[in-house]
């Protein structure tokens, strides 16, 4: 059997911060966020980590979806802002909620995480389990380094996700995930480094660091070329594509991904203006939010393209009917 998406739900901290609140405490401004990034403000945890955002997604998808915690088999968490390397936030989600039954663990594919994470569930299911959660979840304030305004002003926390149930027909119609680690060190975090001998000098370095100009462009020249390499996979057009679903990393490079696979830019939402960059949670918060608005329906057998990009350097496309 396949893997079908059945439900979405999302969950962001409370606290909004805006463009407006970062100029009081860096040297930027409204003006230049909103412009070069389209992102107006973003939710900020407070007394709350990265497995707390996962719990209430996962808690949102059983009650929507009437189901046991205990008919899950596997509780997966895409996440580069783990609360611990170990316990897992998967395993801190699955022991919250009760999945007595479920596998779970975290994968570390950054701002690709959801799609990575949505490919590796699946496999779950053609080789016999039934039913699980996917989460993509953030809390990217905790390693961002808020006196460096080129990154402080581009992410934000929060967490998305689906319920994976088995189903005789194909929904995951292609894949194609792709990593490059040759380029890795152009986008880093949670920097942990060998101690030197016996000192207890801190050789960590746990803030994002990101060189800009390198992962933009990176976007703009991989990306497009992988969405049409996936859709000639699944024997789609571009026309037959419903919505695509894009990290919502910044709104120029929506703008210029639309215009590369020659699709209209009216099929690409986007809401970086709302939540920021929030890496592996910004697919599922999206998708989350356009089932909330009824622009996708779950069981209509529209399709969707779901694509994340970022460290690693990883990206990837699914194609996706739900
Ligand atoms: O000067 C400007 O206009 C700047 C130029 C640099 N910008 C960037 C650069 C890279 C990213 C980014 C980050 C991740 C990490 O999740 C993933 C994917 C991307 Cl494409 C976001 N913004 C902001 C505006």
């Amino acid at each position: 059997q396949f893997g079908k998406i059945t439900q979405v739900a999302h969950y962001v901290p409370e606290k909004i911060v805006t463009n407006d609140d970062l100029s009081t405490m860096l040297e930027t401004s409204d003006e230049w966020i909103s412009t070069r990034t389209g992102i107006r403000r973003r939710h900020i945890a407070v007394n709350e980590n990265t497995s707390d955002l996962c719990i209430e997604v996962a808690k949102k998808l059983l009650e929507k979806a009437e189901i046991d915690p205990s008919e899950l088999d596997f509780v997966l968490v895409a996440t580069m802002t783990p609360d611990f390397a170990t316990p897992s936030t998967a395993s801190l989600v699955q022991g919250a909620i009760g999945a007595t039954r479920a596998l779970a663990f975290d994968i570390s594919a950054a701002c690709s995480g959801f799609v990575y994470a949505l490919t590796v569930a699946e496999k779950f299911i053609l080789s016999g389990s039934k039913k699980g959660i996917v989460i993509g979840g953030e809390c990217l304030s905790k390693i961002v380094d808020w006196q460096d305004r080129t990154t402080a002003v581009l992410f934000g926390d929060g967490a998305g996700g689906v319920l994976l149930e088995a189903n005789d027909t194909q929904h995951i119609l292609a894949e194609n995930l792709r990593s490059d680690g040759v380029r890795g060190r152009s986008l880093t975090a949670m920097c942990i480094k060998p101690q030197l001998e016996f000192s207890s000098g801190f050789q960590n370095e746990p803030y994002l660091k990101m060189d800009g100009r390198d992962i933009f462009d990176f976007a703009v020249r991989d990306v497009p070329q992988n969405i049409l390499e996936t859709l000639e996979r699944a024997k789609l057009s571009v026309e037959e594509i419903d919505t695509f679903l894009l990290h919502q990393a910044n709104m120029r490079i929506i703008d210029k991904m639309a215009r590369k696979v020659k699709a209209e830019r009216s099929k690409f939402p986007t809401n970086m203006d709302k939540y920021g960059n929030t890496s592996a949670a910004s697919i599922p918060i999206l998708l989350s939010e356009e089932v909330e608005k009824g622009r996708v329906i779950l069981g209509s057998n529209q399709k969707l393209v779901l694509t994340g990009f970022g460290g690693g350097l990883t990206w990837g496309t699914l194609v996706v009917t739900v």
